[in-house]
């Protein structure tokens, strides 16, 4: 059975400093939702309010998963990790002086996780048969490419239901931010996972999303039912496509 999220009306900041405000979004049982924006609008924020690293000062996010709804508030990120959601962060956050067997190992450091960690394994190596060539090589050593490959690697091995991608296109060639973002998609089709993605690269985001929101200092400022109904919009045209 299929997951998804649900955040009502929140607002969340930093110290004094308000970030988000009455912000709603949804991603559906086996959707690709992207969560667009450029560089701080309040992306990572959603995302940490998700995982717990952040706790919205009004509102409430609730997740479903296999058809049991929890609401988030008042749990640690390790619980939220358990309910089956992982996140892979922006910059990636790898291991670098671990080789990348290691790193996809501590991936795995849930309980739950353990038990299937033999499976996983096999399953990241079969998706990613680069890391599988490079499993001994220091994660620090490789390219931005496979780093992201990595970092996505080691979030399945949770076996998440849900899966939170923030910016997975920073830092990486164009040719690259294509590889990955397609790699994201086809991952969540053979996982059957839900998708919350960040990106800033709209063009890219667009191409993988079933539906997106746009945030802009800190408020959703469009919402879109379909990538297309984004992509058709005249201001997100002219300011984010450049078209
Ligand atoms: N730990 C923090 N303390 C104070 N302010 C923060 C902190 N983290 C983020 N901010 C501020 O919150 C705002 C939103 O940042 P956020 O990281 O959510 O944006 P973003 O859309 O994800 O962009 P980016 O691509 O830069 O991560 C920015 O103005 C940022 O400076």
């Amino acid at each position: 059975m299929a997951s998804s999220i649900r955040i009502e009306g929140i607002d969340a900041g930093y110290g004094a400093v308000r970030v988000l405000e009455d912000v709603s979004l949804d991603v559906n049982p086996g959707e690709t939702v992207v969560l667009l924006g450029t560089n701080g609008n309040g992306k990572s924020t959603v995302i940490k309010c998700i995982m717990g690293l952040l706790r919205p000062t009004k509102g409430r996010i609730s997740v479903t998963i296999d058809g049991v709804t929890h609401d988030l508030g008042g749990l640690s990120t390790v619980e939220i990790v358990d309910l089956g959601i992982a996140l892979v962060p922006e910059g990636r956050r790898l291991f670098p002086r671990l080789s990348v067997e290691e790193n996809l190992l501590l991936g795995a450091f849930r309980p739950t996780a353990r038990s299937a960690m033999k499976d996983n394994l096999a399953f990241c190596y079969e998706a990613f048969p680069r890391l599988a060539e490079r499993r001994r090589q220091l994660a620090g050593s490789m390219s931005g490419g496979e780093q992201q490959m990595l970092a996505l690697g080691r979030a399945l091995m949770l076996a998440p239901k849900l899966l939170l991608v923030d910016e997975p296109s920073v830092g990486l060639a164009p040719v690259l931010v294509a590889r990955t973002i397609d790699k994201i998609q086809e991952l969540k089709e053979r996982w059957g996972l839900t998708v919350l993605m960040a990106e800033q690269n709209f063009t890219q985001a667009l191409r993988i999303a079933d539906r997106g929101y746009v945030i802009v200092h800190g408020h959703i400022a469009f919402e879109g039912r379909s990538a297309a109904e984004l992509a058709d919009n005249e201001l997100i045209r002219k300011f984010y496509l450049g078209m």
